[in-house]
């Protein structure tokens, strides 16, 4: 499945390139107000921090909500004390576009995360280009050199990469990256089960210094909570958000 996701992903940008060229893109990138830091506003706190995302569809939960408008949905997740908007640009399997992502840049003043199945350089420029802060690196879909090359434009772009993983193996490559941003998925996305302890059983193999991530399967309080006692210093939230009132779902979870 992930092969397909990241197969589709970039034969939908090379379907874009054959209108707008990788020169035209790099230069809209180099064009674009310089990048916010994402670490500054992820850094560990007293109180767990919040990656809010806008996410219309997934591949294992199906159609989760219409969302008309992200930028007003973005504008939701600022008020209700989200640190980043994550905004999914996959357009066949989760409904989302890189318009989506520029709505949103320009509606709020928080970084925003550009979540995708990025695989080549081109995909990187088009993220800075709609105005991303941050761009999501998928461990599982990439060979080391390849992550290697992304993660050094990501830098040199002003962004903060996000380095997604799902296991031992995956964060040990990560750590080799030098990566100052680590996610742990509870879902696999090869066979999409979910597993919520999964990042307990790492996190304790992540660097000091290194922002921790857990993503995924937050539905209530309970599980920020428990990400939060597995030493989570930042939890990445879709579908509960997209799916209930998220100024509300956000200022309950933040209290918890
Ligand atoms: O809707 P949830 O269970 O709160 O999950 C959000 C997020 O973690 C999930 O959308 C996600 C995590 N990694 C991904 C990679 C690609 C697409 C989607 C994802």
């Amino acid at each position: 499945m992930l092969d397909s996701l990241v197969a589709g992903a970039l034969a939908d940008a090379s379907e874009r390139r054959a209108t707008r060229s990788l020169a035209e893109v790099e230069s809209a990138a180099l064009a674009r107000p310089a990048a916010i830091d994402a670490l500054a506003h992820l850094a560990p706190a007293d109180r767990i921090k919040i990656i809010a995302e806008v996410k219309r569809s997934s591949p294992s939960r199906g159609a989760l909500a219409e969302i008309a408008d992200p930028a007003a949905l973005a504008r939701s997740y600022e008020t209700g004390g989200a640190s980043v908007i994550s905004v999914l640009t996959e357009g066949r399997k989760f409904g989302g576009s890189l318009a989506d992502l520029e709505a949103v840049r320009a509606a709020v003043s928080l970084p925003v995360l550009r979540k995708d199945f990025i695989a080549e350089p081109y995909q990187v420029f088009e993220a800075r280009a709609a105005g991303a802060d941050l761009v999501l690196l998928i461990v599982a879909a990439l060979e080391q050199p390849l992550m290697r090359e992304l993660y050094a434009l990501i830098g040199e772009l002003g962004m903060t990469a996000l380095v997604e993983t799902h296991s031992a193996a995956e964060l040990d490559r990560a750590i080799d990256l030098g990566a100052g941003l680590i996610g742990v998925n509870a879902r696999n996305l090869s066979t999409f089960e979910l597993d919520q302890d999964l990042f307990g059983t790492l996190a304790d193999r992540i660097p000091a210094g290194v922002v921790k991530v857990a993503e995924s399967a937050v539905k209530t309080p309970a599980d920020v909570a428990h990400y939060r006692a597995a030493g989570a210093d930042v939890v990445l939230i879709g579908e509960a958000l997209v799916t209930g009132d998220p100024v509300a779902t956000l200022t309950e979870f933040l209290g918890s």
